[in-house]
C-alpha cells in the first residue's frame, strides 16, 4: 500500500517491539553493507522508524505528533513520518525548507523560532508569502514579533513558554528552565494577547522541558503539562493546540527498560486536564534513534599501559554524542567469528586529533582486529546531525532501509566537498 507521494505505507513486520537492541540487527547484512558503501556509514532503518511512530502515536491517540527533525532531517525519515501522518517541527530555516521541499504541506510545518537569525527570518516568512501559507512560526522572545511584522508576517504563530521545569539526560539538553527558551511562564497570557492585538494569527502554544527523559523525569514532565493546561484554560484567546514538546527517551545501554510510553501518556492527558484546544507531542529521538546504526572499520590496535586501544575511521565528527555529553552507544563486533573471540576490556577511539574522540573505554566487547567492522547503536538520532568536517573530515554516507529495499540518501562527503568553499585570497 502506498499514499498519494508513492510512499510506503503498509507496515507488514508483525511483531512490535518497543526496543530493537544492537544485537537485533542482522550482522551479515550490516558487513555487507559496509564493505559495499565504505566506512563509516549511517545506516537506517525507515521501517524501524514507522514502528516507533505507529507505537507512539498507539499510545497518544488523541494528539498530534510533530516529529522533531533536528533528530534527523535525512529526506526519507521526513517523509515516513509525514506519510504515517506526522508534523514536522523545525529549529531553523534548513529545517523548514527540508521539510517543505520533501512535499510536507505548509499546514504541517512548524518553526520554532529560537534566537532566530535575520536569514532564518527572511527565508521562513519568504515561503509564506510565495505559497507555503498554511505554517506555524513559533515565537520564544516577544521582539522577534516586531521582527515578523517588519517582514509583514501576519500567519499563524504559537507562543513558547519557558516552563521553568527542565529535564533530559544531560544538564546541556535541558531547555525547560533554561531562560534563553520562551518567553516567560508568568507573562505568557500577557504576550499572547498581545501577538493577538497585533493583528497575528495565535493558534497554540509550546513548551519542551528537554531531551532524553526517563521515567525519572516523570514528575517534571507531569508540572510542565500541567502549567501548559492551566495557560491553556486562562488563554486570552482560543487555542487550536497546546504542545508540549518531546524528549521521550530510549534505552542506550543494553539492561536498560525502555520509557513506560502508556504510562508517560496517561500522565500527560491527567496532568493537562480538560483543555479546548489538540494537544501536540514533538518527539525527536524516541521515533529514530533505534532505527540507526553507525559502521565503523577498525585500522589499528594496539596494546598500551594503559589497556587495548582499537582505533577506528569514525570519530567525534561522525558522531559527537560520547564526547558532548559522556553518552553510552552500545558497540558490537560485528565479524563473522567475532561470536568465537573472547571478549577483551578495549578502548575505542577515532581519528581525531582530540583526546575526547572516544566512543567508549575499558569496555568488552569481542576481540577487535584489524579489518573487522564494528557497529555502534542507537545512531539515528543527533548523529549524522551533529556531524561536523572538523579536521578537514569529510561526513560519513547514510543508507536507508526498510525491508530489502536499500538506497543512498546522503552520499558520503569528498574532500572536495569540504575544501569547496576556499577562496583565493588575491593579496596573498
Ligand atoms: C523544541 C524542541 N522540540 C522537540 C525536541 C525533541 O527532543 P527529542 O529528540 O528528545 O524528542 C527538542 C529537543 O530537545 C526541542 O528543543
Ligand atoms: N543533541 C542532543 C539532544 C538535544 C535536542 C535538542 N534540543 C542529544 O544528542 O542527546
Amino acid at each position: 500500500m502506498s499514499n498519494d507521494d508513492g510512499i510506503e505505507t503498509d507496515c507488514t513486520m508483525p511483531e512490535n517491539p518497543e526496543i530493537r537492541r544492537l544485537a537485533d540487527w542482522d550482522d551479515e547484512r550490516l558487513r555487507r553493507l559496509v564493505s559495499e558503501y565504505a566506512s563509516p556509514l549511517y545506516v537506517l532503518d525507515l521501517h524501524r522508524v514507522r514502528e516507533n511512530y505507529r507505537r507512539l502515536a498507539a499510545a497518544f491517540p488523541d494528539a498530534d505528533v510533530h516529529y522533531a527533525a533536528k533528530a534527523n532531517t535525512a529526506r526519507p525519515v521526513l517523509r515516513t513520518v509525514h506519510s504515517e501522518g506526522a508534523g514536522i517541527e523545525c529549529a531553523s530555516a534548513g529545517e523548514t525548507v527540508r521539510a517543505l521541499d520533501a512535499g510536507v504541506p505548509s499546514e504541517r510545518v512548524q518553526y520554532t523560532a529560537v534566537n532566530p537569525p535575520t536569514e532564518d527570518l527572511d527565508i521562513v516568512v519568504g515561503r509564506w508569502a510565495e505559497g507555503d501559507s498554511d505554517l506555524t512560526i513559533t515565537i520564544g522572545a516577544m521582539d522577534t514579533l516586531d521582527r515578523l511584522e517588519d517582514r509583514g508576517y501576519d500567519g499563524r504563530l504559537c507562543v513558547r513558554v519557558n516552563p521553568g521545569v527542565g529535564a533530559g539526560h544531560h544538564e546541556k539538553v535541558a531547555t525547560g528552565a533554561d531562560a534563553k527558551f520562551g518567553v516567560p511562564y508568568a507573562r505568557a497570557g500577557e504576550a499572547l494577547a498581545e501577538a493577538d492585538d497585533r493583528g497575528f494569527d495565535v493558534v497554540g502554544i509550546h513548551a519542551h522541558a528537554g531531551s532524553g527523559i526517563s521515567g525519572e523525569d516523570l514528575d517534571s514532565h507531569r508540572e510542565l503539562v500541567s502549567r501548559m493546561g492551566d495557560l491553556a484554560r486562562s488563554a486570552p484567546v482560543d487555542l487550536e493546540f497546546v504542545d508540549v514538546g518531546g524528549g521521550f527517551g530510549v534505552p542506550y545501554r543494553e539492561d536498560e527498560d525502555p520509557l513506560d510510553l502508556d504510562a508517560v501518556a496517561e500522565a500527560t492527558r491527567e496532568a493537562l486536564g480538560e483543555v479546548d484546544a489538540t494537544l501536540v507531542v514533538e518527539p525527536g529521538r524516541y521515533l529514530v534513534a533505534d532505527a540507526g546504526v553507525l559502521l565503523t572499520d577498525v585500522n589499528t590496535v594496539k596494546e598500551t599501559p594503559d589497556g587495548r586501544v582499537i582505533g577506528v575511521d569514525a570519530g567525534m565528527t561522525t558522531l559527537l554524542r560520547p564526547a558532548m555529553y559522556d553518552a553510552y552507544h552500545p558497540i558490537r563486533n560485528v565479524a563473522p567469528d567475532a561470536g568465537d573471540r573472547p571478549a577483551l576490556a578495549q578502548t575505542v577511539t577515532g581519528p581525531i586529533c582530540e583526546s575526547a574522540d572516544v566512543f567508549c573505554t575499558d569496555r568488552s566487547i569481542a576481540e577487535c582486529r584489524r579489518g573487522d567492522a564494528l557497529a555502534i547503536g542507537n545512531a539515528g538520532a543527533y548523529g549524522y546531525e551533529m556531524a561536523s568536517q572538523y579536521n578537514s573530515r569529510p561526513r560519513p554516507a547514510t543508507v536507508v532501509l526498510s525491508g530489502e529495499e536499500e538506497a543512498v540518501a546522503r552520499r558520503r562527503e569528498t574532500i572536495a566537498d569540504v575544501t569547496r568553499l576556499e577562496r583565493e585570497v588575491e593579496w596573498l
